[in-house]
């Protein structure tokens, strides 16, 4: 760990000392947490009757809204057990809380959450927040919901959103399978994680704004080593990929706007 976050502190440094301003996520949630719509976006989204019953709920809720933002910002990127919880609140009347053993996770954490492309991604003016297709990813979707609609630097500025976040599940796209490749094309990999519905519904609002005219979707074998197209083929010039070798052909499928309304 502290080598991992030696070497993560090091690469922010080398892009400061070459004039690139450096966010780093967790000052931007916390941040964002410090504004009372946003925490209340956030702690609506995970303090849910369907994950925690009806019992425990607004117990936890209350518990977790006390917390100073930087705080919070922690516990719900880090994560809190059981016993972590107990030792700073009541238990709550619950037999979903009792069932718990004392390690158990109370607040699951988002190890994942540092790759960040794939949660939300920004293609030509506008930012997609994503649906994610895996339970341990689902949680980060929110944190960057509330960025996007309240975080100073983002909140007045203009610029599209081009999906509707966790709400759009199952349409799930991940960022990871968004290579925006220039004049007006995007390469989507249709993956374990990205749907086609999802490609479709991007192409749609992209069309609309006038932002992009072709979406090429690639089928992918829906493998987890073939997990995102960014593992898998990376562009590094104007007419230049490295692909994978294991690759292969794959199908493709290029869609345009039409001339109806829906086409
Ligand atoms: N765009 C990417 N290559 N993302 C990698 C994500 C890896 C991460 N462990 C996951 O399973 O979600």
């Amino acid at each position: 760990m502290r080598r991992a976050r030696a070497e993560h502190d090091g690469f922010a440094d080398v892009l400061r000392d070459r004039g690139v301003t450096v966010h780093l996520f967790g000052d931007l949630l916390a941040q964002t947490l410090a504004l009372p719509e946003a925490r209340t976006l956030v702690l609506d989204r995970v303090f849910d009757e369907k994950e925690y019953g009806p019992l425990a709920t607004d117990h936890l809720r209350a518990a977790f809204e006390t917390l100073p933002a930087p705080e919070l910002a922690e516990v719900l990127i880090g994560g809190m057990t059981k016993r972590e919880f107990l030792d700073a609140h009541p238990e709550p009347t619950s037999v979903r809380f009792h069932v718990m053993e004392l390690d158990d996770f109370l607040l699951g954490p988002l190890p994942n959450h540092l790759f960040t492309r794939d949660t939300s991604a920004w293609i030509y003016d506008g930012v997609a927040v994503n649906a994610m297709r895996l339970p341990a990813r689902q949680r980060e979707t929110v944190h960057f919901e509330a960025i996007y609609r309240h975080h100073p630097l983002f909140r007045t500025e203009r610029f599209h959103v081009w999906s509707e976040g966790q709400a759009d599940y199952p349409s799930t796209i991940e960022g990871g399978d968004v290579l925006v490749i220039g004049n007006g094309a995007v390469l989507i990999g249709m993956s374990e994680r990205t749907t086609p519905q999802a490609v479709e519904m991007l192409a749609h609002k992209l069309f609309a704004a006038g932002s992009a005219e072709t979406i090429v979707a690639l089928d992918m074998p829906k493998r987890r080593a073939f997990m995102h197209l960014d593992t898998v083929m990376t562009m590094v010039d104007g007419d230049t990929f490295t692909q994978y070798a294991g690759l292969g052909m794959l199908r493709s499928y290029t869609i345009e706007p039409g001339w109806g309304t829906r086409n």
